[in-house]
């Protein structure tokens, strides 16, 4: 089997490590890395699987720029929300890559501990059954892997989970003790599935490894990038200054723009992510866990 993976970061280096047990796995990235199955994204397009873990914000044009369509199976592994547009992965995806040709990863997994080999759960999401399964059957024996056809509610939890992170991870920075992160980590599940129901998603999606799953992990972990940004903005920290300490993608910022453009024009209430979106702007961090927690 060859399988290209694109992005060299840590999802990606992680997924090339992963894969790597059962099949021939290449991978690329925009700067060339000095590892024995690197490759010219030239060469990796020409593999029949792709995973491509370009971040949310950068894809549409990664993909005008650099894509061409070859009959390849491709799994997205990326979770967000264009904060330009407020397009899902797959709307962005849908002119380069016809749906049956197309799946969307989802599920908890932190990339460092599947490049140590601890057991891992993941979801395969595609309208394509066949195509599901046969991506599945890729992965090695430490992830299990599930499938779903519901497309729309793993992009939903995978982004929307990275919003209650960040949430979390100020609520953990303020010390506002387990009952306020279990609130807001509940509330939170709540919040998301009502906003992905409204875009057609299954109910079960929400309570499962897509959803919950990889809420509980992202909102409960220092582990998490996402929770780290949380973390900096119980500090007072701007913006920019977590973001260069971070050194990697935080995808829960530029989603949290997306939803509340989405809010604001089709008059969603999305209490939680309203507040991440205002502390984002500078609004004071105590000011907006009292509105959220209290009466
Ligand atoms: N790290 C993790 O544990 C997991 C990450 N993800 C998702 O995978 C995606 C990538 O995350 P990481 O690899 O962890 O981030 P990272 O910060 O480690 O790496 C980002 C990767 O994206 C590439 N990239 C950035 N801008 C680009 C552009 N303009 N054009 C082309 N490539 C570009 C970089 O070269 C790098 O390979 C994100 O959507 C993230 O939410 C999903 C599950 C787990
Ligand atoms: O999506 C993830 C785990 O499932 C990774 O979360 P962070 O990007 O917050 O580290």
């Amino acid at each position: 089997m060859s399988i290209g993976v694109i992005g060299a970061g840590k999802w990606g280096s992680a997924l090339a490590f992963a894969l790597s047990e059962k099949n021939n796995v290449l991978i690329t990235s925009r700067t060339p890395r000095d590892l024995d199955n690197f490759v010219t994204l030239n060469e990796i397009l020409e593999c029949e699987y792709l995973i491509i873990t370009v971040p949310a914000q950068q894809v549409a044009a990664w993909l005008e720029e650099n894509f061409v369509f070859k009959n390849q199976k491709i799994l997205v592994a990326s979770k967000g929300i264009e904060a330009k547009t407020g397009r899902f992965l797959n709307e962005i995806y849908e002119k380069y890559v016809p749906n049956e040709n197309i799946a969307f990863l989802s599920g908890p997994s932190f990339a460092s501990e599947v490049m140590q080999s601890l057991p891992t759960a993941l979801v395969v999401n595609s309208h394509n059954k066949g195509l599901a399964e046969e991506l599945s059957a890729l992965f090695p024996s430490f992830i299990k892997t599930y499938t779903s056809d519901d497309v729309i509610g793993a992009e939903v939890s995978g982004a929307y989970k990275n919003v209650i992170a960040i949430a979390a991870g100020i609520c953990n920075g303020l010390k506002l003790g387990n009952n306020a992160a279990a609130a807001l980590i509940s509330r939170g599940l709540v919040e998301m599935q009502r906003f992905g129901l409204s875009y057609g998603a299954k109910e079960e999606s929400f309570i499962g490894l897509s959803g919950a799953g990889d809420l509980f992990l992202t909102a409960s972990s220092r582990m998490s990038r996402n929770f780290r940004v949380g973390l900096g903005l119980a500090k007072g920290q701007t913006q920019e200054e977590i973001l260069v300490a971070l050194g990697e993608v935080a995808e829960g910022i530029g989603t949290t723009y997306a939803l509340h453009d989405i809010s604001v024009k089709h008059d969603l209430y999305l209490p939680i992510a309203r507040e991440v979106y205002l502390m984002l702007e500078g609004k004071n961090p105590n000011e907006s866990l009292k509105d959220l927690l209290t009466n």
